[in-house]
């Protein structure tokens, strides 16, 4: 007997799910097998009990394949429910999809990564609006889910790795150079995901120097990060070197807030949609070395108290600094949080020798 937990959908006067008054209901497991009814068989599997109906889309509306039953079911599939580690928060609605889709302007023959395709919400509208889709999924389980769903197609390959490790660069080459040699054109690929929060560093950090193979990334993060990475302001205390690194790879814009009660299991937190427009290699600000200029920035900021002058005494004399940040346009005084990622590049410039 299958003893793989699954999960037990009530299907019967369940209160609506994303009603402020009916908070979304979290999976709970039922009570372990010692506690069950007397003489129930010892090998029963653990249920993970789901109380709740969706919100369905009715008066000619088309109706979400990937709403929270659908969901359910296709967990249920695989004897899965969330996991906490790896970030699982699948998307119950699907016009969310359309538009972080429509963010990328996404069309027909567009080469497409999507890191965490889960049950496949996602994909599907990818696949939907014409893409070819190269899914990285952590899990084996919703590996084989998300292949099997649109396995027929022909336009999803999926690998079973984790994105942190795996080597996005020449796994994503290759798809292009194959789409490439049959014919089709070689545009730049884009990123469309709605990632795990606890990678989304990781995530932001290798995909935006990639502006060799892809011109977009669009990620649904968590409010409060995509609030970091695009609206930290100079002069002010969330100004970090992550802003510059941002704006030295890209163009981020802020696209619109994603309440958490639009997923399941909810979050604790809301999300939020960000799109980075990545720059090519030859539009990156002009350093003789990204590694010495991030490195610079690094130190600018580990003294964050102190003035550049001081902070930066490891690479020359402060009246040299001095005299740069005079060159750059800002006071002798600077401290790291009052300078662009242009007066870091022109600082970079005038104080690094290689
Ligand atoms: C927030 S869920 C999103 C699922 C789906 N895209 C959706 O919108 O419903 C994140 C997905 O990323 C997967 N995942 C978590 N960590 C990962 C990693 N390091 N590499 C690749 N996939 C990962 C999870 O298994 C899960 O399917």
């Amino acid at each position: 007997m299958n003893s793989a937990p699954h999960i037990l959908l009530l299907q019967q006067s369940l209160p609506p799910i994303s009603s402020p008054q009916n908070p979304r209901p979290t999976l709970r497991p039922s009570l372990p097998a010692h506690n069950s009814t007397p003489g129930a068989r010892k090998s029963t599997p653990t249920y993970i009990t789901a109380c709740a109906k969706t919100t369905r889309k009715t008066g000619g509306r088309r109706k979400n394949p990937d709403d929270y039953h659908a969901t359910l079911t296709a967990l249920n599939s695989k004897g899965r429910f969330p996991r906490k580690s790896l970030g699982q928060h699948y998307m119950l609605d699907s016009e969310i999809n359309d538009q972080l889709v429509a963010a990328a302007e996404v069309g027909e023959g567009d080469v497409v990564l999507e890191i965490g395709p889960g049950t496949g919400s996602l994909t599907n509208v990818l696949i939907n609006a014409g893409a070819t889709v190269l899914a990285i999924e952590k899990d084996p389980y919703m590996a084989t889910l998300v292949s099997e769903r649109f396995g027929q197609t022909g336009q999803l390959k999926v690998l079973q790795e984790d994105f942190v490790k795996c080597h996005i660069h020449s796994h994503m080459s290759s798809l292009l150079g194959s789409i490439e040699s049959s014919g089709a054109s070689s545009r730049h690929a884009k990123v469309v995901a709605n990632i795990p929060f606890n990678i989304s560093t990781d995530v932001v950090k290798q995909l935006l120097p990639m502006g060799d193979i892809f011109s977009e990334v669009v990620l649904l993060l968590q409010e409060e990060t995509a609030f970091r990475l695009v609206e930290s302001y100079l002069r002010t205390s969330e100004y970090r070197p992550i802003n510059v690194f941002v704006n030295f790879y890209s163009d981020p814009e802020f696209k619109f807030k994603v309440p958490r009660t639009n997923f399941f299991p909810q979050p604790n937190v809301d999300a939020a949609v960000v799109k980075f427009r990545l720059k090519q290699p030859t539009q990156y600000p002009p350093v003789s070395s990204t590694k010495s200029f991030f490195s610079m920035v690094n130190s600018a900021f580990n003294g964050k108290r102190k003035m550049l002058r001081k902070s930066l005494q490891h690479i020359c004399t402060p009246s040299e600094i001095e005299s740069a940040l005079e060159n750059v346009g800002r006071p002798a005084t600077s401290r790291p949080e009052e300078l662009t990622t242009d007066d870091f590049v022109k600082l970079h410039n005038l104080i690094v020798k290689e």
